[in-house]
């Protein structure tokens, strides 16, 4: 599929001081100077060890269309006014051709300090990248994150739906949310634009209005499906189970069935859920089986959850038994504020759903609404640097680097870890030394089974790499979940992964701190 255009990614969507700082480059003649930055993040969302990297495929968008037009330089000029024409001539000479991006492929667990993207190039240009690449894989690997913790709190069985659209934040919000949901484990979405221009999955309900819109039996006049009565059908079955329910809902549920009978799905909270709306729906559903058309199941959309489903299984099996009919696995939706701790708590009270429809708590990622990943300088004119900080979480790793994701005998990951670049490969049955990168006392062996290189070179002045698509990212990270070690993906109280240097690079960091922080005389 090609790849859609989003207007918005352009490198004047970014914040003015990469703009002012980029002049003060040209300026002094720096601007062409070789530079490396990483992008990384220093702490898992939502209290958890694990964290989903997304938000490549726009990255590439915006290497690809990254070009100030004469419109742009002109808004520029206005901005920083007394700077010198040759700079705006500059500006608009600049692409993203001397530009290298390694990156981790999208849909890949990554943990905290590891380098999700490493750009070399031109220092004025790579600088430039810096918020549009953030703001692009931020909230992206945010959303994906989220959807896979509601995937693995689901269950690999239950189907899982966006419904997200109407409380995102903004369109903009709405389409990567549809996007990355699907990226991070959900089946489809409700937002019809997304999977047009996405190609994944859409699916749906119906809502209270379709059902309100029914006062009674006279506003369905035209009751046939296949030459039969639905509406009189399902009356007909009300009498023989001695159900009093709303006649407005039966009437709505069976012109619904009309309008879709090989799909009908009946959204049943309206009036009464266990007086009215699944009774309604059985009535219908038998009536429509006997026509000749499998019914599909119902939605609940309020009151609690798991009791509904539970009683709604047994109505569906007291109803298979009675009628003869094969009910017992008809579908049963659940949406209404659904989180992450409601799936767990609904998962202890043994439910009996099927599908889950979650909208606002998924794509608002309500728990934590962003991800703090960051952009910093690890290398100029070959001089590797550093970014000090009291608080040690905040220190850079300087150096360019290389990642390598350590597996041991069992086929668990053991750790990742962090080398420069022109230091030797981790070799499998080779043991190497590796350290915390900040707690000297913290170091181990490791005799890896296999290794994988996390980054790849997938930008060099052009694409120079397959990217995965949306779906093959999707099975990926499935497949990694289950191989990671459940006591770092499990959502109470996980254990963290770790995060290692190898011994050289340690050392270099623990030297250049030195170099770098002045000893303070006090007398
Ligand atoms: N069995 C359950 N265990 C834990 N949480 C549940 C259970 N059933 C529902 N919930 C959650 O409890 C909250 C109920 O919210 P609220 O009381 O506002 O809904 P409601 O009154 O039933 O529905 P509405 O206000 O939409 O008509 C929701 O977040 C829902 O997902
Ligand atoms: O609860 P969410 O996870 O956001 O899921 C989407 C919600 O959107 C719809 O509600 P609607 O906008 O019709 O309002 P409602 O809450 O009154 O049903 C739907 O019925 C769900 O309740
Ligand atoms: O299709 C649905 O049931 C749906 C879609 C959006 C929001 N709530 C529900
Ligand atoms: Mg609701």
């Amino acid at each position: 599929m090609e790849r859609p255009h989003n207007q918005y990614i352009r490198p004047l969507l970014t914040d003015l001081y990469q703009i002012t700082m980029c002049y003060a480059y040209w300026k002094n003649g720096h601007h062409m100077d070789h530079a490396v930055f990483d992008a990384f993040f220093r702490k898992c969302p939502f209290k958890g060890e694990y964290t989903v990297f997304a938000g490549l495929s726009e990255v590439i968008e915006f290497l690809e269309n990254f070009r100030f037009n004469q419109e742009e330089v002109n808004y520029i000029r206005t901005l920083i006014p007394h700077a010198e024409s040759e700079f705006f001539d500059w500006l608009l000479s600049i692409d993203a051709s001397q530009l290298k991006v390694y990156a981790i492929p999208e849909g890949t667990l990554v943990f905290p300090r590891i380098n999700l993207l490493r750009i070399e190039g031109p220092l004025a240009i790579a600088q430039l990248c810096e918020t549009t690449m953030l703001v692009l894989c931020n909230y992206a690997s945010l959303i994906t994150t989220n959807a896979a913790r509601f995937r693995k709190a689901a269950g690999k069985d239950k189907v899982m739906l966006e419904f997200g659209l109407r409380r995102a934040q903004g369109p903009d919000g709405a389409m990567t949310a549809s996007k990355y949901s699907y990226l991070g484990g959900f089946d489809s979405t409700s937002n019809a634009l997304a999977g047009m221009i996405y190609g994944i999955p859409v699916s749906g309900t119906h809502a209270h209005s379709y059902i309100a819109s029914y006062v009674d039996y006279s506003d369905f006049r035209d009751r046939l499906i296949d030459g039969q009565d639905i509406l009189q059908l399902a009356l007909d079955y009300r009498r023989e189970s001695g159900f009093t329910t709303n006649d407005g809902e039966l009437t709505a549920f069976a012109s619904y069935a009309k309008a879709f009978p090989n799909a009908f799905l009946a959204l049943v909270d309206t009036y009464d859920t266990l007086g009215s709306g699944i009774p309604n729906f059985l009535c219908v559903a038998l009536a429509l089986y006997k026509i000749g058309h499998k019914p599909v199941g119902i939605r609940l959309d309020s009151g609690d959850l798991a009791y509904l489903s539970i009683q709604a299984r047994a109505m569906f099996k007291k109803t298979s038994e009675k009628f003869n009919v094969p009910f017992e696995d008809l579908k049963i939706v659940a949406s209404n504020d659904i989180n992450e701790t409601v799936i767990h708590s609904l998962n202890d009270q043994k439910h009996q759903i099927d599908v889950f429809g979650v909208g606002t708590n998924l794509v608002t990622c309500q728990s934590q609404p962003a991800l703090g990943m960051v952009y910093k300088l690890v290398e100029i004119r070959e001089h590797p640097r550093i970014k000090l900080s009291n608080e040690k979480d905040k220190i850079t790793i300087p150096c360019k680097k290389n990642a390598f994701r350590l597996f041991g005998e069992s086929g668990e990951a053991i750790c990742d870890v962090l080398m420069m670049s022109d230091e030797a490969e981790p070799q499998v049955g080779t043991r190497m030394l590796v350290r915390h990168p900040f707690d000297e006392r913290k170091r181990m062996f490791v005799v890896p089974s296999k290794v994988e290189k996390l980054h790849k070179l997938i930008w060099d002045g052009r694409l120079v790499e397959k990217i995965p698509s949306l779906s093959e990212g999707r099975e990926r990270l499935q497949m990694q979940i289950e191989a990671m070690r459940n006591d770092i993906t499990r959502a109470i109280n996980p254990t963290p992964y770790k995060i290692s240097l190898s011994s050289n690079l340690y050392d270099y960091l623990q030297d250049l701190w030195n170099r770098e922080v002045p000893i303070q005389e006090f007398r």
